[in-house]
This record gives C-alpha cells, structure tokens and sequence, in this order.
C-alpha cells in the first residue's frame, strides 16, 4: 500500500454474536472524497472507528500509512449545558495557537460564533466548528460522520461543497458517512454502501443505479435510479445475508 492512506482487509466485528461488519475490505487512496452511505444500524459509525483505531475489530487487518495525520468529526458532541464553553476555549483543547484557531474557523464561514458558547450554536454553525476542529491537525484524511445532520438542505449543498473545496485547496482525502447520496453525489468520487457487508461501491453514478442500493434505500430512491439487474441476496433482521434460493447469479 504505498499510496494507500488506509487499507482495510476482511474486517469483522460482532456484538453479542450479532453481526455488524462482515467481510468489509476498503482501501482510502490520496485525494480521493469517498461517501460511506447505508440505512440506521447498518455499521457506518463502526466502521468509521476501526478506520480510525478507536474500535479494534474480531478479525481482519487495518494497515495505516505511516505518519498519517486524520482529522475527525464526529456524529455528536455532548457538551454539558451547565458547563460554559466558548467556541474558542473547545477548539483550544487541540492545543493549536488561536491564530490557527481563527483562520479555521474563518476558512468554515464561522469566524463570528469564537467567543460564542458551545450551546448556542445553530445546527449549521456547529457543524462548521466541528469541521473547522478536524482541520487544525492539517489533515491527510479527513473522517467526517454524518457533516451535514442538522442543517437544512440548502445549507447542506453549501457544506458538501466546502468540503470538496477544502480537499481541493489542502489536498487532503475525505472519508464521510451520509444518507443522502442525491446531495453529495457532486462531491464524491467513489460512494461505498454498507448494510453490514458492502453491498455495492464504485462512483455515485453507477451506485445510484445498483440494485443494491434500490434495495437498501427502498422508495425513495426509485426516482434517482433505474433497475438493470435483481439483487441476488435479502437481509434478516440482524443484518445476516440470506443468499436467494433462485438466484441465477447475475449479480451486479
Ligand atoms: N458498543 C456497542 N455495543 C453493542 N452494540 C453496539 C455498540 N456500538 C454499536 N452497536 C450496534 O451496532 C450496530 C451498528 O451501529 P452503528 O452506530 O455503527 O450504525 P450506523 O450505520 O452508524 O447507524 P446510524 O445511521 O443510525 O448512525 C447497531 O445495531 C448498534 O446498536
């Protein structure tokens, strides 16, 4: 993997013998924006974790570029209502000198919230200082879990398009979880879709029109896609893979 930024291969984990990434192998490759997109509970979060070494999984490898340098944005932040905390005093945690701070949170449209509280922040502008967190460590990946929950979707457009142009301008590779591939379809070159196992991956055009991802998504994404071919297997409950009895092997 010389250029490979993170390599995953046959990752598995399971809580309490339920199985919640099966099999998964996912290289991350310099410069590349790569959307991870998969229903409630299908592993996204999980995956994003053992991506990022915070989770160890049951079996499997992850190999990580030497010196690698990964900013993060999580899917929540929990701050104590009662606690006071400026934008300024969270974002110095990093350590990082508060010019860096400021030319952050300039660079994510949010320089006027640094003296405001944490708390009272709209679901955009935290959003932005959580991003223009991720940025201080000058990142050669980006992990960005869910960027644009809580922002309406003309905000969203704007986020996703902030974060092509900030791989743009430091040159960085972007890996993030979303729902919604008809907004980041722009901003992506290779959308993986995870139900547990990878179900489907390659550019969003062709996903889009992947049975697998008809599957996953049900209605909503028959207006964005056309049938070519039948899914060759169904999911339990628990996320298991039940191959169909008929299949005739036309998988996509
Ligand atoms: N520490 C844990 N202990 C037990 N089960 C867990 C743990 N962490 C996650 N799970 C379970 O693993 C499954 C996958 O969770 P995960 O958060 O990775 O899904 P997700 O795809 O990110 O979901 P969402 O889109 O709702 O954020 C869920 O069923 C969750 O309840």
């Amino acid at each position: 993997m010389s250029q490979t930024l993170i390599s995953l291969n046959n990752i598995n984990l399971a809580y309490r013998e339920r199985t919640v990434l099966s099999n998964i192998s996912l290289d991350l490759n310099p410069g590349e924006i790569v959307t991870l997109i998969g229903p409630n509970g299908a592993g996204k979060t999980t995956l994003v974790r053992i991506v990022l070494g915070l989770q160890k999984p049951d079996s499997g490898q992850r190999t990580i570029k030497r010196g690698l340098q990964i900013g993060y944005m999580p899917q929540k932040l929990y701050v104590d209502n009662t606690m006071p905390l400026t934008v300024k005093r969270f974002l110095s945690l990093t350590n990082q000198p508060v010019s860096d701070i400021k030319n952050a949170l300039g660079r994510t449209g949010v320089g006027h919230v640094i003296n405001s509280p944490v708390q009272s922040l709209s679901g955009g502008e935290l959003q932005r200082t959580l991003l223009a967190r991720a940025l201080l460590h000058n990142p050669h990946l980006l992990v960005l879990d869910e960027p644009a929950q809580g922002v309406d979707v003309n905000g969203q457009k704007e986020l996703y398009h902030l974060i092509t142009e900030l791989r743009n301008e430091q040159g960085c590779s972007v890996l993030m979880v979303s729902h919604d591939l008809h907004l980041v379809m722009a901003s992506t070159n290779r959308v993986v879709c995870l139900n547990h196992h990878i179900c489907c991956s390659g550019p969003p055009q062709q996903v889009r029109r992947d049975p697998a991802y008809h599957k996953m998504f049900g209605r909503e994404s028959d207006e964005l896609a056309v049938y070519t071919h039948h899914h060759d297997h169904e999911h339990t409950v628990d996320g298991n893979v039940v191959h169909k009895a008929d299949d005739t092997g036309d998988t996509p």
